[in-house]
């Protein structure tokens, strides 16, 4: 056995720590050895040091005497690097109104790795593909685990499982086994006619709009089309929202965008602020309850199937998630009860519409943003023989390469979902020699990473032909994550993906869409996700479609 001394180059030598190891290791073993005894992330990332000349061999580790450095990608560990802040405010000001703006200037400034401090609540976010692959990953370094510090803190439904709970929970793991079938492929093209119907009793209101000449603010129209189609599949409820042009939302729709919209403001201004008893920290309570009140009313009245189903059979034959929550068994006949799947349809409920409603107003937005693109995407429909009779099927969205096309560029630009976030589970040292504490809040930013120039070619552009070329193929592992990745993505992409285009391609085709206000189009910088506040349109009925031009065959 041989036994060395090593400590993290950037320390100091005197507390290295002594390692002992057998001398038929080789520099890959030792790299993996000495990672473990010190929390480096990333073994590969190990090199070492002596003396001031870097050690390239097991058998120059060996002979060296005396402590020998770790160094990490060749570099010395070093603090996550961030603004300074101002007494009790911390970096607020840095960092709103314009967070996107402001994180991107805070990355170009420090790095890829930064950390702010928002009133107490230290939250590090990055812009690097492999670091929010690592963070993503659920390991024995992170987590998603919803400490106080957390974004998602301030909602509470720890006992939703899905999206507020912990990783290692026992409701997470019983929600996550359960839901995912009725939301996968297979199960979401069933789907496919219940959300042709949801965009075509739109047409009704828009049609209405056109012949008043009017223009109207896109993201409340989207949300009362994403909420309609959610609000019929999964609880098997109808929302009425295009009985008339001014038909209200429902009130379990207001309810949920309030949650949301207190949410991001309640942690915006730190963790602290969570519990007080009254203002906004109250009203956001006062909110869930309702929403759970009127979930609970709702699945009791939802229409439901007889027999019991095995996971799969139930994801095919249910009428709504409620009927599928109801009516689903593992292998072993266990079954999800009320108290387990009603607050998990709360959450499936709300991510499924307000994320999918702020995508379609950032695709309309690209439709009138964007030169060329809306003439692109009504000529393949034509070339698909789309009229007005269509019926959408999954298999047809899917064949509308343009459109796929653009729906990812629009994701990689505008995504809705913008600030995933884990818990570090211990102290460690990440890739880029970064130390990080145990506790430690990390968020990867999705927008920053969809737009890092040094992983994107013309970041800024918005180009839909570049999903077509070799250089996306070989693209870093991470830098394209709409859904987040890891076991706690998103299970219902499939879902929105199909959505997205049934809605998008119905409206399309029958209305030509315009930007009816000049001026910026901004984000809400205190919404949960990125949604456009005041994307106004004119949508005017079309009569007359361009020719085929026989593209279809050769796509
Ligand atoms: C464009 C639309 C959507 C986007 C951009 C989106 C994005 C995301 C992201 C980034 C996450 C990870 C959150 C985190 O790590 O904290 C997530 C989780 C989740 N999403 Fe979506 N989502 C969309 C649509 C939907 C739809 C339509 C549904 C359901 C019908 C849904 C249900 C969920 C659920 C239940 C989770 C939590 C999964 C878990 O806890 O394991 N999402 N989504």
């Amino acid at each position: 056995m041989i036994s060395s001394s090593f400590y993290l180059f950037g320390e100091e030598p005197s507390i290295a720590r002594q390692i002992t190891f057998p001398a038929t290791y080789n520099f890959a073993d030792l790299q993996v050895l000495v990672a473990s005894y010190f929390s480096i992330v990333d073994a590969k990332d190990v090199g070492f040091i002596h003396r001031n000349i870097e050690l390239t061999s097991a058998s120059e580790v060996y002979a060296a005497t005396g402590p020998i450095a770790i160094s990490i990608n060749g570099k010395p560990v070093r603090d996550i690097p961030g603004p300074a802040g101002l007494p009790y405010v911390g970096s607020f000001f840095e960092i709103y109104p314009d967070h996107l703006g402001n994180h991107q200037r805070l990355f170009n400034k420090y790095g890829p790795l930064i950390v702010t401090t928002n009133m107490g609540s230290r939250i590090h976010h990055t812009n690097d593909p492999r670091l929010a692959n690592i963070f993503f990953s659920e390991s024995a370094f992170f987590s998603k685990k919803i400490i106080p510090n957390h974004p998602l803190h301030a909602v509470g439904m720890s006992e939703a499982g899905l999206f507020f709970g912990n990783t290692d929970s026992e409701e997470w793991r019983i929600t996550h086994k359960f839901l995912p079938p009725a939301l996968g492929p297979k199960a979401v093209r069933h789907y496919a006619p219940a959300m042709q119907r949801t965009v075509e009793e739109s047409f009704s209101v828009f049609d209405k709009l056109d012949l008043d000449g009017e223009s109207w603010n896109v993201f409340p129209y989207m949300m009362k089309i994403g909420s309609q189609a959610v609000g019929r599949l999964v609880l098997g409820l109808e929302f009425g929202h295009f009985t008339s042009v001014d038909a209200p939302l429902h009130e379990f729709v207001t309810k949920v965008t309030s949650v949301v919209e207190l949410s991001k403001r309640v942690t915006s201004i730190g963790s602290w602020y969570t519990n007080m008893p009254f203002g906004d920290p109250k009203r956001l309570r006062d909110n869930m309850k309702e929403v759970r009140r009127i979930l609970l009313e709702a699945s009791k009245k939802a229409s439901k199937g007889i027999e019991d189903l095995e996971l799969q059979d139930a994801a095919l034959q249910s009428q709504n998630l409620v009927d599928y929550c109801l009516r689903a068994r593992d292998m072993k006949g266990n079954r999800l009860t009320w108290d387990q799947f009603v607050p998990a349809l709360v959450v499936i409920t709300a991510a499924g519409f307000v994320t999918s409603a702020s995508l379609l107003s950032w695709m309309i937005y690209g439709l009138v943003t964007y030169e060329g693109v809306q003439e692109r995407i009504l000529q393949e429909l034509i070339d698909h023989d789309w009229d007005e009779n269509i019926q959408v099927t999954a298999d047809l969205t899917n064949q509308l390469k343009f459109m796929n096309n653009f729906v990812k560029e629009t994701q990689r630009k505008h995504n809705p979902s913008f600030q995933p976030s884990r818990t570090a589970l211990v102290d460690m040292i990440l890739p880029g020699g970064y130390k990080l504490a145990k506790d430690s809040i990390v968020i990867a930013d999705l927008h920053h990473i969809h737009t890092n120039p040094h992983v994107w070619d013309n970041a800024d552009k918005f180009d839909p032909d570049r999903w077509d070329t070799e250089k996306i193929k070989n693209r870093p592992p991470g830098s394209y994550q709409p859904f987040a990745s890891g076991p706690r993505a998103c299970i219902g992409f499939n879902f929105a993906l199909q959505e997205v285009k049934i809605v998008l391609s119905k409206l399309l085709y029958r209305y030509r869409f315009s930007l009816a206000e000049t001026g910026t189009v901004e984000y809400d910088p205190y919404y949960l996700i990125i949604k456009p506040s005041n994307l106004y349109v004119r949508a005017e009925r079309r009569f007359k479609w361009p020719q085929k031009t026989g593209a279809k065959r050769d796509a």
